[in-house]
């Protein structure tokens, strides 16, 4: 039999989780391209539209955690679903409010639904595949989800101005719902679950009956060999006997003990510094200060920064399709390939910050090709996570790395912006070349920091390792 042979469900759920990715990015991103447009509209200032993204960041970020945790209670469709749910509200707010207070409270919305997505869609992969095609897996992934960051900056700003604001961003609302509905049907946290609908309805189809996962070995944990002789493992014994968990808050305590046993593993921490160390100059770049720099600080015009951007995107998908298949068959080497690319970031940067007066533009080029491989790269993070982390911690363990990235962004945007303040170059008309190379070389330290704890904890996880008789997987 066809699904039995050659199973096609795990195909069809990953491309709607990752389709459900991609329109958390379209509506994480969608006020990217509509600044001005946004200003008109609430009618207000420079500084209150970047809070926009900030504050949306610190809910993503701050939320990773409890999501996590959540994740592995309920399961990934549960946490899509909600996800979808909340963007959808958050976006008809968006769309229909005049109050700059309650689009803030809009923008909370779309980043609590879109702090519930991502993990959520790499969780459901060690349950439908084969450990040797998760890396690519992952990074198609994240491609899919960056092809979400084009649809909301140019179509999403070609529809704000020819169809008006509410339509502009119903249509995303109305796109979330479609595909909200999809995942309702599609989605099965791993072979023999049912979707939402099957599980709501009580009835379960012969295609859920007949799933099957395409790994033939379980697929997280670090032994091949031997049993695992770790604290950890008395907790997955747990939670192997009682898979389905009723509450989802075990009080202050337990968290903090499950937090530090998660922590006391090296693998973990390093997965953490891997994914802190590698995406923050491009995330800080595109989300706010990339601009400002190209035109306030070089001197390019808005449309050559635009186009020196669009850049960005295509270098980072490249990335993602060889990083995958690299990243899974040099397994040993995964974390340097991460540290190669992060260094490659920092050369640039330097040279960049170094530059007599303004780079040429080949530089700003080489700058805006090498600068996004961190986001493919620190995909390895989750690589790294997933082999260290014990399998009933998989959501709280992607949940801790992933706010990794997006902590590390959130410091360098406010430094940057510290630091132009301090140098009397906070506003469009005080801004400077000079100013912005002293403020972007606050990325420097953040640089050292994480190459300095990567070394650490991949010492330390290598002796870890060599200890408890484990083989990388
Ligand atoms: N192809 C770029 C992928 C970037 C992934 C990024 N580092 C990440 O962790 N993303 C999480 C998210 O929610 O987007």
């Amino acid at each position: 039999m066809r699904t039995a042979t050659r199973p096609l469900l795990p195909w069809v759920v990953w491309g709607v989780a990752a389709i459900a990715y991609a329109v958390a990015i379209i509506n994480r991103s969608s006020l990217a391209a509509l600044g001005p447009a946004a200003q008109d509209h609430f009618g207000i200032d420079a500084t209150t539209l970047a809070a926009f993204p900030v504050i949306q960041l610190i809910v993503y970020a701050g939320l990773q955690i409890p999501v996590g945790v959540m994740l592995d209670r309920w399961g990934s469709t549960v946490l899509i679903l909600s996800g979808g749910v909340l963007m959808i509200v958050g976006q008809v707010v968006m769309a229909t409010v005049a109050d700059v207070r309650l689009a803030i409270l809009a923008r909370v919305l779309v980043g609590a639904g879109d702090a519930c997505t991502f993990i959520s869609v790499m969780r459901l992969l060690p349950e439908w595949f084969a450990l040797r095609q998760l890396a690519t897996l992952g990074q198609l992934t994240g491609l899919i989800g960056q092809a979400g960051q084009l649809i909301s900056v140019i179509p999403l700003a070609w529809a704000v101005s020819t169809f008006g604001w509410v339509t502009g961003f119903g249509g995303i609302a109305a796109t979330g719902l479609l595909v909200t509905l999809l995942a309702t049907v599609v989605l099965r946290d791993r072979p023999g679950e049912g979707t939402a609908f099957e599980r709501m309805t009580g009835r379960r189809g012969r295609l859920t009956n007949e799933a099957r996962s395409l790994a033939n070995s379980p697929t997280t944990g670090t032994s091949l060999i031997g049993p695992p002789a770790t604290e950890m493992m008395a907790i997955q014994t747990a939670d192997a006997a009682n898979p389905k968990p009723k509450r989802i808050w075990d009080g202050p305590v337990r968290f903090w003990v499950k937090t530090r046993r998660l922590l006391s593993l090296p693998g973990v921490r390093l997965s953490y510094w891997v994914h802190f160390t590698s995406p923050f100059a491009a995330n800080v770049f595109l989300l706010l200060w990339g601009t400002p720099f190209l035109t306030g600080g070089v001197g390019l015009s808005p449309a050559a920064a635009s186009g020196l951007l669009s850049l960005t995107v295509l270098s980072s998908m490249f990335a993602g399709l060889l990083l995958g298949p690299i990243s899974s068959r040099f397994i040993e080497r995964r974390v340097w390939i991460n540290v190669g690319i992060t260094l490659a970031i920092a050369a640039v940067w330097i040279t960049v910050i170094l530059w007599d007066g303004a780079p040429p533009v080949w530089v700003l080029i080489v700058l805006l090709v090498v600068m996004p491989l961190g986001g493919p790269a620190s995909m390895i993070a989750f690589e790294v996570s997933r082999s260290h982390t014990p399998r009933s911690f998989i959501g709280f363990g992607t949940g801790l790395v992933n706010t990794a990235g997006f902590t590390a962004s959130l410091l360098v945007i406010l430094f940057i912006g510290l630091v132009l303040d301090w140098q009397g170059a906070g506003s469009p008309e005080n801004y400077s070349l000079g100013a912005f190379k002293v403020a972007f070389a606050v990325q420097i330290p953040l640089w050292a920091l994480g190459l300095t704890m990567i070394v650490v904890e991949q010492r330390k996880t290598k002796r870890w390792m060599q200890e408890h008789g484990r083989k990388l997987r």
